[in-house]
């Protein structure tokens, strides 16, 4: 019988590295393919800021696979990332949001675009070493857990992948800890790099996205009011892209007292400065909405929600407020809710879905 084909997404890091070890173990055919997604001559991003797709990535990648003996290959993904994922960000800043790019890079480019060229040279599935596990419900519907012990979890940047992507997705390191797969990598005995700390955007140098921005667009961007929440100008504000809610660093505003951002105005192009007591809020509402685990959310449910990677689980309340929108109620305030980000619920360390958090 005909092994089932795989393909990896291979990163040259540890744990996609054990995760093409583990499915070839299991008996897959596996292949294993490192996407390039962003590295060109338009964006001159430094090679040591290369994050997960540099050059760097792809001679180690190659590497791991020559000494797993499984066929390598390098597939070029540039135009999507730059479609879903870049412009995707400039533009949500431009809104006044605050953008998460990685959500965007998983559900449009490593899954949307890597699983079609997959299925399209016969596999069957695709495998990231991502910290999550796939599981079927007994509704027939697919969905993530949370990996066991891992500090921080990867499922809130997978939320919005479909029914069709999980199934055909594995995760074969969620079934282990990060000590355990370390363990596998010493003993099956690759060299895998010691990849510097992802930086929090791969495609933006040093985090100074407001540069990127202005760089990308060929745009200066423009200067606006910081104003109190009654409306009162306190000072001028270096451009809305600078900014997310809950800020206080950075802000070169001396009011006598910390200030902190608790708004961002896109139509009037002002910055809404309060005190940390205004960033609290219990309510939000989001759109763009992704279930897994459910087909649709019919009645109210209770759940946990986290607002941000960050963020540690807070129960709420969910209902639907209209066909497309849902209204999330937390038990106690939350800080800094933030349009743009999102918003992801869970039953346990189950996924049941989530959505794009917006102004309201
Ligand atoms: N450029 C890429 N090409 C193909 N797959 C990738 C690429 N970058 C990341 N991935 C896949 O996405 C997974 C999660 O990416 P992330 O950048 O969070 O890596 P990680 O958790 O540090 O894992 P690793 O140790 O494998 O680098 C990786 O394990 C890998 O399977």
């Amino acid at each position: 019988m005909d092994r089932e084909k795989v393909v990896v997404g291979m990163s040259g890091g540890v744990d996609s590295s054990v995760a093409a070890y583990l499915l070839k173990e299991q008996g897959y055919d596996v292949i294993g393919v490192t996407m390039q997604i962003w590295q060109d001559e338009e964006i001159d991003v430094q090679e040591e800021n290369a994050g997960c797709c540099g050059l760097s990535a792809v001679d180690d990648a190659r590497r791991v696979a020559e000494a797993l003996d499984i066929p390598y290959y390098v597939m070029n993904f540039k135009g999507e990332f730059r479609d879903n994922v870049i412009d995707y960000f400039v533009e949500e800043y431009q809104k006044g949001n605050t953008p998460n790019p990685c959500i965007a890079c998983n559900r449009y480019v490593k899954w949307e675009s890597m699983l079609k060229r997959s299925l399209a040279i016969g596999a069957k599935y695709i495998a990231t070493g991502h910290y999550a596990r796939v599981i079927k419900l007994p509704n027939g519907r697919y969905t993530l857990k949370k990996a066991v012990g891992i500090r921080k979890d990867q499922t809130y940047a997978l939320y919005n992948l479909t029914q069709y992507q999980l199934e055909h997705t594995l995760m074969p390191v969620g079934d282990y800890s990060k000590e355990e797969v370390r363990k596998i990598a010493e003993k099956i005995n690759v060299r895998i790099a010691n990849k510097p700390d992802s930086q929090e955007i791969c495609f933006v140098p040093d985090n100074d996205y407001a540069s990127f921005i202005e760089e990308y667009t060929n745009k200066k961007i423009e200067e606006g009011n910081f104003v109190d929440t009654n409306g009162k100008v306190l000072g001028k504000h270096k451009g809305i892209i600078n900014y997310t809610v809950g800020q206080r660093k950075g802000l070169g505003l001396s009011l006598g007292k910390p200030a902190f951002v608790v708004e961002i105005r896109p139509d009037t192009n002002e910055v809404v400065i309060g005190d940390n007591s205004d960033v609290f809020d219990d309510t939000l509402y989001a759109d763009n909405l992704n279930f897994t685990a459910i087909e649709k959310l019919e009645n109210k449910m209770q759940l946990e929600a986290k607002i941000r990677y960050s963020h540690k689980p807070a129960t709420c309340t969910i209902e639907m407020v209209d066909e497309n929108m849902l209204k999330c109620v937390f038990e106690e305030p939350q800080r800094a809710i933030t349009p743009g980000q999102a918003v992801v619920f869970y039953d346990g360390d189950m996924l049941i879905g989530g959505g794009n958090i917006i102004r309201k």
